[in-house]
Order: structure tokens, then sequence, then C-alpha cells
């Protein structure tokens, strides 16, 4: 997977951090996974034998809005039970097709690792996979085994070369797991869209020692479940660039499809987001004021809007309650607490460490422990009026 960005736990700065360092969009980050691997190592992840491979052959047809968003119903059977199934789809190889009508914050996937891998280490990544393979689970192995990689080696024939086959594979499919990497063969069929067009998330939990997958917005049935890969705040020149170097597709997602005039209005949304982003973490110095970064969470969730950007808001709604109980404005930072909730819930889950910390702060401002940090400021609340 792509350069590594660890899935680490959310970190908050201790309550004596007003330093330059204390920047609330890169300390509280939920990482919300366009986590990636060095392309240096490899690893899979413990196989649960719910996911079931159909290996049915569907026929895709362009959606109404003619964008590349494929919905697969001629042979899809209406399950009541798995959310999903495993298909072969046109151009992607494998691919997650909701197999029913799946909710927005729904758990489609919880998957523990096949096995895990350091993010550094001096032994040669070929043996280091090899060795934690042949450990692993033999189920958990044989589903590895099947899965898809890109860039193996130029001139070795992949039949006599299982070793290199295994690190091509955990370096196609490998994903943060905390501070290592693992690969997870259940999610490892996720296929990946951009922007908008990604409509589940995955976090790690320490807790569980899990990867669990949640429904971003609502998925019908027939349609395919994507993730993101990277972060696809990008224009689609970089977004493409970046897909074709690291996992070798061309991005035809609903997004990456957009006529010239749409693309470049996408791009310029995107783009905007993320300087926005940029001059929110500014508020870390002081180089902005507290009323400043509030409107600028604002103004990054109205373009998130009209892009239809949905992920990390539960992280940015969070910032904005840090912000305002850093700043003393108890209701500002009970309202910023309560979107971080419904967002957190929705992307993470409701058991989820993050929800529950956040809680706290919707319940009792006053505890944040950012509290008092700056001047006391009325810095003003969302004015999203939800989804
Ligand atoms: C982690 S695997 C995803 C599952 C994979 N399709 C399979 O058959 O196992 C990543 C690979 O899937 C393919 N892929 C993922 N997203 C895609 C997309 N939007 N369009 C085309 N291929 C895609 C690429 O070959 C990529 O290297």
């Amino acid at each position: 997977m792509p350069p590594a960005r660890p899935a680490k736990r959310q970190r908050r700065l201790p309550p004596d951090a007003a330093a330059a360092e204390e920047t609330p969009s890169t300390s509280s980050r939920l990482r919300l996974l366009w986590l990636a691997v060095p392309a240096i190592i490899a690893g899979l992840a413990f196989y649960v034998a719910s996911g079931r491979e159909l290996g049915v052959d569907f026929t895709g047809a362009n959606s109404a809005s003619g964008a590349a968003e494929y919905t697969y119903l001629p042979a899809l059977k209406k399950s009541n039970r798995d959310p999903f199934v495993v298909a072969d789809l046109p151009g992607k190889g494998k691919g997650l097709v909701a197999t029913r009508d799946i909710k927005q914050g729904e758990l489609v996937i919880q998957e523990s690792p096949l096995f895990t891998v350091p993010t550094s280490t001096s032994e040669s990544p070929t043996a280091l996979i090899s060795r934690l393979l042949a450990a692993a689970d033999p189920v958990g192995r044989a589903a590895f085994l099947k899965l898809s990689y890109v860039h193996f080696p130029e001139g070795l024939d992949p039949e006599s070369n299982p070793a290199e086959v295994a690190l091509a594979i955990f370096q196609t499919n490998a994903v943060a797991a905390g501070d290592q990497a693992g690969v997870f063969p259940r999610m490892a069929r996720l296929n990946h869209g951009c922007s908008r067009a990604f409509n589940v998330v995955y976090t790690w939990r320490e807790r569980e020692q899990q990867l669990f997958v949640h429904a971003l917005r609502n998925i019908s049935w027939g349609q395919e479940l994507l993730t993101t890969y990277t972060d696809t705040k990008r224009t689609r020149r970089e977004r493409r660039e970046f897909l074709s170097q690291q996992y070798g597709f061309k991005c035809t997602c609903a997004v990456c499809s957009l006529d010239a005039a749409a693309s470049k209005d996408s791009d310029r949304r995107l783009t905007g987001i993320t300087q926005l982003y940029g001059h929110l973490s500014s508020w870390g110095n002081g180089a902005i004021g507290g009323v400043e970064a509030i409107r600028t969470i604002n103004e990054i969730w109205k373009l998130e809007d009209e892009e239809g950007y949905w992920s990390e808001r539960g992280r940015l709604a969070a910032d904005g309650a840090w912000i305002a109980a850093s700043h003393s404005d108890a209701p500002a930072a009970r309202l910023w607490a309560q979107l971080a909730i419904k967002w957190y819930t929705i992307e993470a889950g409701a058991d989820n460490d993050l929800v529950l910390d956040i809680e706290r702060t919707a319940s009792d401002p006053q505890g944040h422990r950012a509290w008092g940090l700056r001047e006391p400021l009325a810095v003003g609340g969302p004015l999203t009026q939800g989804v």
C-alpha cells in the first residue's frame, strides 16, 4: 500500500502544550486510513472465515449519473445475512459488492490481522514475510496467497519465486495496524475510490487489536464498497499519478470520471480544503486566533459538503471542540463535541474510544484537557445543520 502513514491512535496534546506543535489538525487526527506501508516491508492479517469468495462474474453497467459507479444487480442475489460478496469486477480484479442496502455507520467488516510487521526491520523484508506467513493460520495463509499484487520484479518468474510473490502481495494489500503494518484478507478486497466516491472507511482499534470497516454513507444493494488508498484531497492528476505508481491502475472512479469542467471544480474544492487545513493548523502557533480558526473549520465543512467529501469529519469537529475549550467557550465546545460524536460514530462506531472521549467534552466542556489554555473568547459553534 502507499507510503506509510501509521494508524496510530488519536494523540491529544498535554494541557501545557500551547506551543507551536499544538495544531488540532495534526495532533488529533483520527487515522482514517489511507494508511500504507512503506514499499520496503510487507504483511497480512488473520482471516475471518465468514469472508466468502463466490467468484461471481458481474457485468457492470454505468450508473445513471454516467460516472463509473457500477451497480452489479443482474447476477446478485439479495442477502439478509452478509452485507457483501467478493466478486470479479470488470477492470478491477475482485471487489466487494453489497448484497443488501447498508446504512451509513453500519459495521461491515471486523477483522484481526493474519500477522503484523514492524514498520522498520533489519531482517530482509522477503525473509520476514515468508517467515510470518509460514507461521500463520493455514486458512488465512490460503486467503493471503489468493490476493492480488502489482509491481512484481521484472524478469522473475512468480511460480519459481513464491517468497517474492508473498512480499508483493503484502506490499499491495497491507495497511497500518497501530504502529505496525498488517494485511487483513477480507478488507484487502476493497477497491479504491476518490473523494466522494469512497463509501467505507476503516479504523484500527488498539483495544480490540482489530480493524473495523464502517459505511461512511448509505450503500445500495448492488453497489461496490469502496475505500480510499490515499489522501484524495488532491487534484485528479496527482491522485492518478500516485495510484498508478503505487497500485498500478488508472483511477476511473466517479470523481476521476467527471468531465473536464466538473473535474476542475472538484480539484478546486479539494485543493481549497487542503489549504484551509493548513490555515487551521496555524492556530497552533498563534498565527491565527480562535475565531478565525473556527471560521476556517466552518469553511472546510461547507466546501466538503459541496464536494461530497465526508471523511475525517469526526476529527474536524473534535478540533472545533478543542479550540473552543482552549478559549473557554463552553457552549461552542459542547456543540462541536456533539457534532464530533455524530461523525466519529459513523466513521468508527459508537463504542470507539474516540466517541467515549469526546462524550466527556459534550457533557463537561470544562473538563477538556485544553480548557482555558488560550485567552477567553466566544469562538462560535458549527454552522452545519447536519449531514
Ligand atoms: C488492495 S487490492 C484490492 C482488491 C483487488 N482488486 C483484488 O482483486 O484483490 C489493490 C488492487 O486492486 C486494484 N484496484 C483497486 N482499486 C481500483 C480501481 N478503482 N480501479 C481499478 N483497479 C483497482 C488495483 O489492481 C490495485 O493494485
